[in-house]
């Protein structure tokens, strides 16, 4: 199922708040539009937002009412403003806003119709690259899986969350298409349900065996021998290899660790921020209490009790067994094998 469509010089995204319910497709004819899904999470997963914002800038100079490059660069800058600040945690977002900034601003075209074709093949680049990194990720990754792995993932890091095939998912469906059997158990992911409503939905449409668990019921079936590794996503990755990942990521690491099972992260290079040295400088996005309290319109906590939200924990270098990238599997010493493949000029 496509998340992020463009046709006809239209964007339209997959509601996935309505999931797996009911498929709903918004049709995104402002930017405006494309931020609000994102705040909202009706198109979420860090490489997902990164591509539907750089689709959003282009929806944002649909509009754009002036033939003067500058006064066009200008609005731009301002609505990749907005479309940045929408969500704070995935890297990805600021990536590809500022991929798109970059490429305009040093582009030798002049007319803004020459910009305004740019700007959307690179957006389409962006989408595109996304696909294959996540491929060849698949292609590393599946490696670390021998036949009938079982294996647990959190939140969801599947074609849903990507522009599509998925990063941890992508791990999974890349072992399945290699003839292997494998088994998975998602997390349900509280308090949004992306394990419940999106991994096991994509797990089912794929037709690889899922079976679902609440938070809490980890720990319980690591200590039963059930899970042979962990694979999970990231929002973003530092220098020195800390991951921040949907909250409850970094209980299930230490988990895994406690278990001696491996706990590896599959992410694509944008994911990485070089210019971050290490997690505790990651902003951490805190959401909406009501997100905690209540459930399908319904609450769940007395009126009044206070709550703490954030969206994303810190998972530390020293508990991730390997990083699965478009480049190979990362093995610690991070500060010195990341730099190796995000800057690869100044390592050799
Ligand atoms: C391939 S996506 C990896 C992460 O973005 C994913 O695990 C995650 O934490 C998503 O959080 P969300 O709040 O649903 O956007």
């Amino acid at each position: 199922m496509d998340s992020i469509i463009w046709e006809n010089n239209r964007l339209r995204l997959l509601d996935q708040t309505k999931l797996p319910e009911t498929i709903e497709y918004i049709e995104c004819d402002d930017y405006r539009v494309v931020a609000e899904a994102i705040k909202r999470l009706s198109v979420r997963g860090a490489p997902a937002i990164g591509a539907a914002a750089a689709y959003g800038l282009v929806v944002g100079a649909q509009k754009i009412d002036s033939a003067d490059r500058k006064v066009f660069l200008e609005r731009l800058e301002a609505i990749a403003g907005e479309l940045g600040a929408t969500r704070p945690t995935a890297v990805n977002l600021r990536w590809a806003l500022e991929r798109m900034m970059i490429r305009l601003n040093t582009a030798d075209e002049q007319s803004v119709e020459e910009l305004y074709k740019i700007m959307l093949e690179e957006a389409h680049a962006i989408f595109n690259e996304d696909v294959q990194s996540n491929r060849r990720m698949g292609e590393f990754g599946q490696e670390l899986l021998p036949d009938g792995s079982r294996v647990l993932t959190h939140c969801n890091a599947g074609a849903l969350a990507t522009a599509g095939y998925g990063t941890a998912l992508g791990v999974i469906r890349a072992a399945k298409e290699k003839g292997k059997e494998v088994s998975v158990f998602a997390d349900e992911t509280r308090p949004l349900l992306q394990g419940a409503r999106l991994t096991s939905w994509e797990m089912v449409q794929e037709g690889i065996p899922v079976t679902l668990i609440t938070d809490g019921m980890a720990g319980y079936l690591m200590s039963k021998k059930k899970i042979d590794c962990v694979i999970v996503g990231a929002d973003r990755i530092t220098a020195n290899g800390d991951v921040a990942n949907k909250i409850g990521t970094y209980g299930v690491a230490v988990l895994a660790n406690c278990h001696d099972i491996p706990f590896y992260v599959a992410a694509p290079l944008s994911t990485i921020d070089m210019r971050l040295s290490s997690g505790n400088d990651i902003p951490i996005e805190e959401r909406d209490p009501k997100e905690v309290t209540h459930h399908g319109g319904q609450a769940m906590a007395p009126e009044g009790v206070q709550v703490w939200n954030p969206a994303f924990d810190v998972t530390p270098n020293s508990l991730v067994k390997a990083i699965i990238t478009e480049m190979g599997v990362v093995y610690p010493p991070y500060a010195e094998n990341l730099a190796k493949i995000c800057n690869p000029k100044k390592e050799a």
